[in-house]
C-alpha cells in the first residue's frame, strides 16, 4: 500500500510543483490544478492520454472538464491523503498539458 506523505514531504514536493500551478486542496489531503487548453478538443485529448497512465497506474483523478478547462484533484483515497502517486500523476499530467 502507497504510503501517505507526511506534511513536510507534501509540502517538499509541492514546492516544486507550485511553480506549474498545483497547490493544497481539502485541507492538506489532497492537490489541486486547473488546466486550461486552447479549445475543448485539445482538453479533451489531454484527458484521453491522462486517462491511458492513470489506468496504467490505477490511480485516478478527480476532473470536471468544463469547455477548454480541466479541474484536477489528486488524492490517495485508500490512504487518505498525498502519497507519492499523486505526485506521480501530476507530474504526468503537466508533461501530457504542454505536450497539448
Ligand atoms: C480498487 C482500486 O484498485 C482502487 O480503488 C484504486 C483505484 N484508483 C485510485 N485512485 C486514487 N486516486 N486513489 C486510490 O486510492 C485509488 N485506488
Amino acid at each position: 500500500m502507497t504510503e501517505i506523505l507526511s506534511r513536510a514531504e507534501r509540502d517538499e514536493a509541492l514546492k516544486q510543483m507550485t511553480q506549474s500551478g498545483w497547490g493544497e486542496a481539502r485541507d492538506g489531503e489532497a492537490i489541486a490544478k486547473t488546466f486550461r487548453f486552447a479549445d475543448f478538443k485539445d482538453a479533451f485529448a489531454f484527458m484521453s492520454k491522462v486517462a491511458l497512465c492513470a489506468e496504467e497506474m490505477n490511480h485516478h483523478p478527480e476532473w470536471t472538464n468544463v469547455y477548454n478547462r480541466v479541474e484536477v484533484v489528486l488524492s490517495t483515497h485508500d490512504a487518505g491523503g498525498v502519497t507519492a502517486e499523486d505526485i506521480k500523476l501530476a507530474q504526468f499530467m503537466d508533461e501530457a498539458a504542454t505536450d497539448a
